[in-house]
């Protein structure tokens, strides 16, 4: 096998589902890699038929094929970090598992299971598969609050109980985690937790009165891996994502009939 060349540039790898409307899945990663003017790459685990309205319909890549995806990439192009999304499948998390235990990049976990309309992302019981095999691997894990609780098998009310899974999930084997707080739609608030086994921080935010938070998941994670890839520490990661993320709902372009995606032209935003 030849050597991978050194990369002139910061690099991402995706493994995640195709989004054709654009705002979420692989589309949502690589607009906000190309934001922080990361070289970004993908492996494509499923197609969605999936909108603003919602995902009709999902079709699997095969397993064998996306480590095939997986082998190109990383044989030719060293990523500077690798990031999970939608895997859909036990097989496909235990084959993108068996790729990531070979790679020498941080890697981002985004554990894509289900959506704020509840669409189902990954298919039923698949999340011990994720216990089992991608928790130990990830360097940062990025549930929502459903994602959490599924994966904790402990309900999620209040700040105190996301303090409580953020400790229960480094103990599941995690490194570091950001719980996404955007499904608390009673709150004033959109908080995020980041929790490192060492500092446990409130990424805050007022709640924006929006429905447009299309793929809003998917591109905050994806500006933790970009900003991993330019070398920043994981809380720098974390929070500087949350800056990007506040403006790019603050300033959603309002497309579509349902929940319209974010903003992914921030001219102005600090990178
Ligand atoms: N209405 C809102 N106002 C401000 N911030 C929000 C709002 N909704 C979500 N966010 C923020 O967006 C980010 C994504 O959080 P969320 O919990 O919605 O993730 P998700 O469910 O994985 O998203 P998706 O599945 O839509 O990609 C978090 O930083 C969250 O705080
Ligand atoms: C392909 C894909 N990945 C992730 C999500 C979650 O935002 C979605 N809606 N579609």
């Amino acid at each position: 096998m030849n050597s991978v060349s050194e990369n002139t540039v910061p690099t991402a790898l995706t493994i995640a589902g195709s989004d054709p409307s654009g705002g979420a899945g692989l589309q949502a990663d690589l607009k906000t890699f190309s934001h922080y003017g990361i070289y970004g790459m993908t492996a494509i685990t499923c197609l969605t038929a999936g909108n603003t309205q919602g995902v009709s319909e999902v079709n699997p890549i095969d397993p064998s094929f996306i480590r095939q995806q997986c082998q190109s990439v990383i044989q030719d192009i060293k990523p500077s970090v690798t990031k999970t999304g939608m895997l859909f499948s036990k097989e496909t998390i235990v084959a993108v598992a068996d790729d990531l235990a070979t790679i020498s990049c941080p890697i981002v976990v985004d554990p894509v299971m289900v959506t704020k309309r509840g669409d189902i992302l990954l298919s039923k019981n698949a999340q011990n598969y994720y216990i089992e095999h991608l928790l130990q691997l990830s360097d940062v894990l990025t549930p929502n609050i459903p994602e959490a609780e599924l994966l904790t098998k402990e309900q999620i009310n209040n700040s105190d109980d996301m303090e409580q899974a953020a400790k229960r999930l480094l103990e599941m084997g995690s490194k570091s985690v950001v719980i996404k707080g955007g499904h608390q739609k009673e709150s004033k608030n959109s908080n995020d937790l980041f929790f490192d086994g060492n500092e446990m921080i409130w990424l805050t935010s007022k709640r924006y009165p929006t429905q447009h938070t299309h793929g809003a998941g998917d591109a905050f994670s994806a500006a933790i891996s970009a900003l991993l890839a330019k070398g920043k520490s994981l809380r720098q990661a974390a929070e500087q994502a949350k800056q990007f993320i506040i403006h790019a709902i603050k300033s959603a372009p309002g497309l579509g009939k349902g929940q319209g995606p974010i903003n992914f032209s921030l001219s102005h935003h600090p990178k």
